[in-house]
């Protein structure tokens, strides 16, 4: 159903190519709240059954107690119930008039109420549905999207499905109701002058089918252009301190305009396409109604127009008819609304669809192996990987290339390089945040792809270098999602994070709201936190991707310390720039380049003088005596003397 995505991080590409996108939600979604669609179904045609009542009973008035042109008789009444007097035959008739009206009423409420919990459900359940398809997505899925796309389809499209739920959709049902009910009784009364109004539903049914090949491209491209645009807004608010600090405020309104002007323009396309098919369809109706009065006209008051309508029309009759043809009429003029609602909310729901029915790119399959607890063996065997754009050819090829290592339970492992090196690529692959190109990870001699994700991922602690805080107070933020922990293990966690100490001296503790994204702690803070939330989790594997970059020294010296306990107790990856964090580590991988060039203790490594023996001279100040490839490599020299 979904195609690839596009490069421009728009989600066209996982748009739905199949049509209907709506009924196809109604297949499921419509289904669960079948019993409130049902009520309301037919609390709406009863109601507009009531409708027909007035123009009846007015009819029956007319011709049999104002012109007295036919006997008082009401249908479904038997005769005999019915009054000889005309005093009480117009009370039947006013009581009548009134208590259609109240049923009305009253049915029209259970209508509404059962349609609008009905398209509430529908929507509601279609929200969450669609977040938890996109979450389960593979990693590589959002390398190439834009948050703002993606928040546009969760949030603008499926609000756009409320709007055409909640009303268009009501009133679509509505129209239906009333066109084929009045339409029945139209043609039971005079089919023969019936069939004239009929004739506006073939003219409309094709002008629709011209309008909606029309307008349907189009409001794709509008929906492409809200994505866009919140992308370009959400980038930007998300910058917003480089945007003030670099002085960009008119280069990015200008961005957001031309942003917006694409939008405009999309929405103006279609709205200029659209003008013009409302009118068409008043005319169309107009004429079907005129065209009506015409014919029932001269029938009247100068007998049948043409042979084909035969016999005689009486003046309450073509009153009743041109009542109902008004009816049935009148509702095909908000038809073009409701189609065009229909188009716009449908250009929605692809998206919406292709992004709830696409496969996860990882998931559990039948049979894998549950990891209860993990060891903490860890294999790299002939390990390669590159990204979607690396792949696509535009790039250098893959970021890891033939690794092969093995480490033991509680190992304590450094993984250091240059910038680039591929050392957090190699980590997510042993989360299979990506699957590899070649060769496999094992923990416990199992391929991790035949690991259940969840269980995985419960075996392995995370702290990654930019540690993202969600808005809630800091023990929210520490016990991330896990239940049952009470106040003395977080405080103990975040002791041995190095955190106790600051979030104590916060306004209210462990209580303290921290921002959007930790706004109001500073990184290292936020580091510390991200490491006490890692400990409460107790994996059995723990990855500190330069877990302490944003620390001091001395701070850093401190949650070593208390690492330490840590640490013995589970297989750790240290990810570290800085060399004097993974000194005393069991045993250093040295990559570059995406390949494993190296690998011993530090004093190993330094005695070989190689790649980490120059790193190593770099943080120790040793610069003059780096080698010049080293600084080739690394782009440090200037072009002329490369
Ligand atoms: N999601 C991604 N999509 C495409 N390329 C990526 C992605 N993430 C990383 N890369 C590329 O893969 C290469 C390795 O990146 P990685 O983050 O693994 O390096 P690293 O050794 O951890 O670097 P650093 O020390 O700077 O954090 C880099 O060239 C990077 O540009």
């Amino acid at each position: 159903m979904s195609a690839d995505a596009p490069a421009d991080g728009s989600l066209d590409g996982i748009r739905a190519t199949e049509t209907n996108a709506i009924a196809g939600m109604f297949r499921t979604y419509g289904r669960d709240n079948l019993l409130l669609f049902g009520v309301g179904g037919v609390a709406s045609v009863l109601s507009r059954a009531m409708e027909l009542v007035p123009a009846y009973v007015l009819a029956v008035a007319i011709d049999s107690l104002f012109f007295d042109e036919r006997a008082f008789s009401l249908w479904g009444i038997p005769d005999g119930l019915l009054p000889a007097d005309p005093g009480e035959q117009l009370l039947l008739v006013l009581s009548l008039l009134a208590a259609s009206y109240v049923l009305e009423a009253g049915l029209g409420w259970v209508n509404d109420w059962c349609w609008n919990a009905f398209a509430q459900r529908f929507q509601h359940e279609v929200r969450v549905d669609t977040y938890d398809a996109m979450q389960r997505r593979g990693m590589g899925f959002f390398d190439d999207k834009q948050t703002g796309e993606v928040m546009s389809v969760l949030n603008n499209d499926v609000n756009q499905l409320e709007g055409f739920l909640t009303d268009s959709f009501n009133q679509g049902i509505r129209i239906v109701v009333r066109v084929g009910g009045m339409g029945a009784v139209m043609l039971a009364i005079n089919w023969r002058l019936g069939i004239i109004p009929t004739l506006v539903i073939p003219v409309l049914a094709y002008v629709s089918y011209r309008f909606v090949a029309l307008i349907h491209p189009k409001y794709q491209d509008v929906r492409s252009a809200v994505g866009r645009l919140n992308s370009r807004l959400e980038n930007n608010v998300g910058g917003l301190t480089v945007v003030k600090a670099y002085n960009r405020e008119e280069f990015e309104t200008d961005r957001v305009a031309d942003a917006s002007r694409e939008y405009l323009d999309s929405n103006w396309d279609a709205i200029t396409t659209r003008i013009k098919f409302f009118p068409t369809i008043r005319l169309i109706t107009a004429a079907g109604y005129v065209a009506t009065f015409l014919v029932g006209g001269w029938w009247v008051m100068f007998g049948s127009p043409h042979p084909f309508f035969a016999g005689s029309l009486t003046a309450g009759t073509l009153v009743m008819f041109l009542s109902y043809t008004r009816r049935f009429i009148y509702p095909m003029r908000n038809f073009g609304q409701i189609l065009n609602d229909y188009q716009y909310a449908e250009a929605a729901g692809e998206r919406i669809v292709g992004l709830l029915d696409s496969e996860p790119a990882i998931r559990a399959d039948e049979g894998s192996t549950v990891l209860e607890p993990a060891e903490g063996d860890v294999e790299y065997r002939n390990v390669s990987f590159a990204y979607e754009a690396d792949r696509a050819g535009d790039d250098d090829g893959p970021v890891v290339r033939d690794v092969s290592f093995e480490v033991g339970a509680g190992d304590y492992v450094g993984l250091v390089g240059p910038t680039g090196a591929g050392k957090s690529t190699l980590m997510k692959l042993l989360m299979r945040l990506y699957d590899v190109d070649g060769g496999s990870v094992r923990i416990d001699g199992h391929d991790v792809r035949e690991i259940d994700p969840r269980s995985l991922r419960r075996s392995i602690g995370y702290v990654s270098q930019d540690p993202y805080l969600f808005y809630g107070t800091v023990r929210e933020n520490i016990a991330y999602g896990l239940e049952n922990v009470d106040d003395r293990e977080v405080r103990e966690a975040a002791r041995v994070a190095g955190a106790h100490e600051f979030v104590r001296r916060l306004p209210e503790g462990y209580e303290t709201m921290v921002g959007e994204r930790g706004v109001k702690l500073s990184g290292g803070q936020r580091q510390r936190i991200s490491i006490a939330r890692a400990i409460l989790e107790d994996p059995e594997i723990l990855i500190l991707d330069e877990a302490t970059s944003h620390v001091d020294n001395e701070t850093e010296a401190v949650i070593q310390n208390s690492l330490e306990e840590l640490i013995a107790e589970r297989t750790t990856f240290a990810i570290a720039h800085r060399l004097s964090t993974v000194r005393d580590a069991d045993r250093i991988l040295v990559l570059d380049d995406g390949e494993l060039v190296e690998s011993g203790t530090h004093e190993d490594l330094l005695e070989r003088d190689g790649l980490y023996a120059t790193l190593w001279s770099v943080q120790v100040g040793d610069v003059d005596d780096l080698p010049r490839e080293f600084l080739e490599r690394s782009g440090a020299l200037p072009e002329e003397s490369r």
